[in-house]
């Protein structure tokens, strides 16, 4: 049978809406105007796309955009002269660095400048902390977006087999944390592990963050799992043009499992939608007001 599909750019309108309705409400209630401001360094195309969608969509939502648009060359110290000026601005409530930065950059040392208040990108080594000890922290928003998918498909998840394919710090450990804290058995599983599709085979829950176009077929997945496919591969589609696939063979995949998002209009949409609703997360916070139901974890 043909597995549900999670439509994740639907749900991302439903939080996008959700976090609209909130920051009318802090308007109205507390003049408060929720500010993100996104940092591009350089000219990387997929970057120039991501950052004008957050810029539009924050807008959309009632927030304040502030958009800082860098040369490639910038050195290093005066990207981190603009985050101190923003981490004092009492306008800004979210700071967001896209990454990837130029190399000639410490990407770390520059996500460590950010006020981990305002790091709604949930990166900074403070937060990283806080979510790995089970403390209020701000959430990556790849992996907050998935769990928020989760919930809604499967409700309690306590138990379950999960299977976390990837060990980045920006998806694959976050998402590990969020799934310990719903009380699921989690395995990281990465390049090194031996007999993968074993590892995969056991698991409830696959959320696969790889970046290798279609690495899960759809033999290693257990028949009825969830699968949470954060893969954006942009592959040649043979025509001259090229297309976007996900870490999971998809067409395979869906004859074997329960649920499962595509790409595009999986993960990706949701990303954007959980900045967002860091953003108002992180102003609430600020402000010493209570923080909006079913936007954090
Ligand atoms: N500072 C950060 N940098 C980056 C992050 C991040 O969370 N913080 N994540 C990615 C890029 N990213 C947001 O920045 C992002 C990626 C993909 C999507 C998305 O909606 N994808 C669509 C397809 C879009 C397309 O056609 O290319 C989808 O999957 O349906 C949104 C945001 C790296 N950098």
């Amino acid at each position: 049978m043909s597995a549900t599909i999670i439509d994740g750019k639907a749900f991302s309108a439903k939080i996008r809406g959700r976090v609209a309705e909130e920051v009318a409400a802090l308007k109205r209630d507390h003049g408060l105007v929720p500010g993100l401001a996104v940092v591009l360094v350089g000219a990387d195309p997929a970057s120039e796309v991501y950052v004008r969608s957050k810029g539009r969509k924050t807008v959309e939502a009632g927030m304040e955009s502030f958009e800082h648009r860098l040369p490639a060359e910038t050195t290093e110290a005066d990207l981190l002269a603009l985050v101190e000026k923003l981490n004092t601005d009492p306008a800004v409530h979210g700071i967001l660095v896209q990454l990837p930065l130029p190399k000639h950059m410490n990407a770390d040392a520059v996500i460590n400048a950010i006020d981990p208040a305002k790091d709604v990108d949930g990166f900074h080594i403070s937060n990283v902390g806080l979510l790995g000890t089970g403390q209020k922290a701000m959430v990556p928003c790849t992996p907050l977006g998935c769990l928020m998918m989760l919930r809604d498909h499967l409700g309690d998840m306590s138990g379950k087999e999960a299977v976390v394919i990837g060990r980045s710090n920006i998806v694959g450990k976050p998402m590990a944390h969020l799934l310990l804290g719903e009380s699921c058995t989690v395995s990281i599983a990465h390049s090194r592990t031996k007999d993968i599709e074993e590892v995969v085979r056991r698991a409830d829950i696959v959320i696969a963050a790889v970046g290798r176009p279609g690495m899960v077929k759809g033999a290693w997945i257990k028949p009825g799992a969830t699968v949470i496919d954060v893969g954006i591969n942009r592959i040649d589609a043979g025509d001259g043009k090229t297309r976007l696939v996900g870490d999971v063979d998809f067409d395979e995949a869906r004859e074997v499992a329960g649920a499962i998002t595509p790409v595009p209009g999986g993960v990706g949409p949701m990303t954007i939608a959980c900045l967002l609703a860091n953003t108002v997360t992180a102003a609430c916070r600020a402000n010493g007001l209570p923080e909006p139901e079913g936007l954090t974890v």
